[in-house]
């Protein structure tokens, strides 16, 4: 946001809307139109089954009776559970945002933005897939001194860190190389993947050949489980902190500041940070929501950006304008106040036409999730999601702001930072209750939404027609059934 007393942007179109909420009239009426026809229909099994008159039992079992009551409460149930599924129907809307309004008013005067990448474990998320979302977010179209990318590993694996290392060197090619051809998407991997036919020139040609460098070297130390002497000599005060016997369950907390974009720095690429959070086997490590909470302390001492957006390791930018797009709608003065946060949905791109499983959703996001913002907004759902840092950490709405601080001159030491993830900082504290992300669920996303709902504030859906985040959903049934049982 502008800093205090700065309003040099303010007098431009101070009062044309960031964001507008739409609404399909006709389709709308359509909808209400069938679904009073089915609530019409619905009345009238009710009224018969109560008026009709019950058979009279010859054998006097009482079995036509029983009969009768037991599909009067079926009846009775079906009805009542399909009135509540109406409300995430009744009234769908749509938002569209004004980026060139948000460039105008604001420059690059914009909020820091903190970006979480969230991975657990280098086999089942390979490190090259994860530095690629990292790369995709690291090149977002944003002031990159006001952006900062941190890979939360709870896999603790020397193989991501060392992946993550040669990713910040990457990065200092591929950011600027994407802002000045303007490239979509943004992700190396995928971009490169649509040249594949061949490179229109000859920097593209360079930076395909630098990548495939890099997958190379990352892709054979993951095969071998062997990192190169000489990436364990440059990035020592990396490496050092993994002791010898570290394992994935039972580690100190690792962190380093691979790219320092903080006060000073003239930086071409935002600050990249790895952090690997305490983890003992006597401590519980509340999965991804522990890692949420270790990300949001320790982002809090090194860039503290306003705004947040929680990404899952395989979910890469598709779209570099999307934080524009959600600050869109958390920057305007008017209706944007009261928008904790926004909601992007979940697309997939290794999907076939059938969708086996249905891993698209697609009632879910391009029906319900337009309903459920007409009437207060969507659920958080753990990825995808652009918060206010002070209402994720617990401001109840109407409780003044605080005002984003000047990064502070005073640059924390990374001991002191490292025991912000320390296993035991949360005992007797807030943490996983009323702050955070919410602890003792498997969806700890949509209870932190709705704990964040239960504090007075409403959420925001932005689902625009290219696609902000793009990731991979289970294929096989085997994948499908662990991931609905934990949902
Ligand atoms: O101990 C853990 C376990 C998982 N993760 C990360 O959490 C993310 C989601 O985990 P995954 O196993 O991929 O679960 P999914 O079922 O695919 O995730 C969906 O469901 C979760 C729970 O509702 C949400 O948090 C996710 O954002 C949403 O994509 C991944 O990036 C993991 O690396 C951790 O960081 N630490
Ligand atoms: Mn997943």
């Amino acid at each position: 946001m502008m800093r205090k007393g700065d309003d040099r942007f303010r007098a431009v179109h101070e009062d044309e809307p960031l964001f507008i909420t739409g609404r399909r009239t006709g389709r709308v009426i359509a909808y209400r139109v069938f679904s009073a026809s089915v609530f019409f229909c619905i009345c009238w099994i009710w009224l018969y089954r109560v008026t009709a008159p019950v058979e009279v039992d010859e054998n006097r079992t009482g079995l036509v009776r029983f009969v009768w009551l037991v599909m009067l409460v079926t009846e009775i149930w079906f009805g009542l559970y399909w009135i509540v599924m109406q409300s995430p129907r009744w009234n769908p809307v749509w938002r569209f945002t004004f980026t060139d309004r948000l460039s105008r008013r604001y420059g690059d005067d914009l909020p820091r933005l903190d970006v979480f990448v969230c991975t657990a474990d280098p086999v089942i998320e390979p490190p090259l897939m994860v530095v690629n979302t990292v790369l995709s977010v690291a090149a977002l179209d944003y002031p990159p001194e006001k952006l900062a990318v941190y890979l939360s590993d709870d896999g603790g694996s020397e193989l991501t860190f060392y992946a993550l290392a040669e990713a910040a060197e990457f990065a200092k090619v591929w950011v600027p190389y994407c802002k000045r051809f303007n490239v979509e998407p943004r992700s190396p991997a995928a971009y490169l993947t649509c040249k594949a036919s061949g490179f229109d020139s000859a920097e593209t040609e360079e930076v395909a050949r630098l990548y495939k460098e890099m997958a190379a070297r990352i892709e054979t130390a993951a095969r071998l489980g062997i990192i190169p002497d000489e990436a364990r000599l440059k990035y020592g005060d990396g490496f050092s902190q993994w002791d010898s016997h570290a394992t994935r369950r039972n580690h100190g907390t690792i962190l380093q500041i691979l790219v320092d974009g903080r006060k000073g720095n003239t930086v071409t690429v935002p600050t990249l940070v790895y952090l690997s959070r305490e983890k003992r086997p006597e401590h519980h490590h509340h999965f991804k929501a522990g890692s949420m909470n270790a990300l949001i302390r320790v982002s809090s001492k090194i860039t503290c950006g306003r705004i947040i957006l929680n990404l899952d390791c395989d979910m890469y930018s598709n779209n570099s304008k999307s934080a524009r797009d959600a600050l869109c709608i958390l920057l305007d003065e008017k209706e944007g106040k009261k928008i904790a946060f926004v909601q992007f949905p979940q697309c997939f791109e290794n999907l076939t036409k059938n969708d086996l499983y249905a891993s698209m959703m697609r009632v879910g996001y391009d029906v319900e999730f337009n309903g459920l913002d007409g009437n207060g907004g969507p659920l958080y759902i753990g990825t995808g999601c652009f918060h206010r840092r002070d209402v994720i950490c617990g401001r109840k709405y109407g409780e003044v702001e605080v005002e984003e601080e000047e990064e502070s001159e005073y640059i924390s030491e990374t001991e002191m930072i490292k025991a912000l993830a320390s296993c035991t900082y949360e005992e007797n504290s807030q943490w996983g209750k009323e702050m955070g992300v919410k602890y003792g669920c498997p969806a700890e996303d949509v209870i932190t939404g709705l704990g964040i709902k239960c504090r007075g504030w409403k959420s925001a859906y932005l689902n625009p027609k290219k696609k902000a985040f793009v990731g991979v959903a289970p294929t096989n049934l085997h994948q499908m059934l662990v991931q609905q049982r934990r949902w």
